[in-house]
């Protein structure tokens, strides 16, 4: 779906930082990859490039990053470099951001939100039409269809990014990218929340590609796995191998600093079968 081959990403025209460094690896159909590491070791930067959002200075500076993706209506396959995504994007990518208040307006209700973000073609019929289908979606996720009603601020964080979630698979896109979608939420939202995304994954047969630096959220959740560290990736693969067999020291002491009960992993896995 997504080839990462030998890829230099980094910020600045007249100089250039490098924040991720000859980076390789695939984003095959139907799976969940995690992406891990400590603050700083490039994450949010390899996920704007799969994005291709390029508003904020990023650069490719060497290496591409190539979708193949099908389009859905014409059944003919597409190729495009990560310059190109932003006619993807919906369509066939989607992307949850972190920090649900600093992407929603707090002006502005849920639905009206929800309605100008679509694309236009999902606008063509009347809005109670889109309103009745964006509530039958959210119902399917257990949320409330006057969820819509709400500004930002009268929802709870966790309520706020679960919208977020459902709203980015409404769509349905083949990929979805999520860039800590639970950070600073509590370990039971983060839970519902984790469950939410397996399960829009699992129904819709995509892809979705988590960051985060939670070894344990992707414990519970990924197929595979890539560990970065200072921009590079240190080690990448099945998700229950690298848990059982951490090669690198830095993965080995992310795994050693999980929390655990009782010599027992303190997490479960939640999601697909590693
Ligand atoms: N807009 C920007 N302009 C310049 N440098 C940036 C920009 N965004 C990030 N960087 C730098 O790129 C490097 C990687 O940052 P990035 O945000 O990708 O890391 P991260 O692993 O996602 O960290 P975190 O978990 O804290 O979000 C850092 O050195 C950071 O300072």
């Amino acid at each position: 779906m997504i080839s990462i081959d030998n890829v230099t990403v980094g910020y600045g025209t007249a100089g250039f930082i490098t924040a991720v460094d000859g980076v390789s690896f695939t984003i095959g159909s139907n799976e969940i990859i995690g992406i891990a590491g400590e603050s700083g070791s490039g994450k949010s930067t390899l996920m704007r490039a799969l994005y291709g959002d390029f508003s904020t200075g990023l650069r490719i500076k060497s290496g591409t990053v190539t979708g193949r993706f099908t389009d859905a209506a014409t059944g003919k396959a597409i190729e495009k470099p990560s310059s190109q995504f932003r006619d993807l994007w919906w369509d066939q990518i989607s992307y949850i951001p972190q920090g649900s208040m600093s992407v929603l307006n707090p002006l502005m209700k849920i639905e009206k939100q929800v309605v100008d973000g679509l694309p236009k073609r999902e606008r063509g019929g009347s809005r109670r039409e889109l309103r009745a289908r964006i509530a039958k979606f959210l119902a399917g996720f257990g949320l409330e269809e006057n969820v819509l009603d709400a500004y930002p601020h009268q929802l709870s964080g966790g309520m706020r990014q679960r919208v977020l979630v459902a709203i980015a698979a409404f769509v349905n896109p083949r990929l979805i990218l999520a860039d800590e979608p639970t950070t600073a939420l509590d370990v039971v939202v983060q839970k519902k929340i984790l469950l939410m995304m397996v399960e829009i994954q699992r129904r819709l047969q995509n892809t979705l590609v988590l960051v985060s630096h939670d070894l344990g959220v992707h414990y519970q959740i990924t197929d595979r796995l890539v560990i970065m560290y200072k921009g590079r990736i240190v080690e990448a693969g099945r998700t229950a191998e690298i848990f059982a067999n951490p090669r690198h020291d830095y993965t080995r002491n992310l795994i050693a600093s999980l929390p655990r009960l009782h010599g027992q992993r303190a997490v479960d896995r939640v999601g697909a079968g590693a």
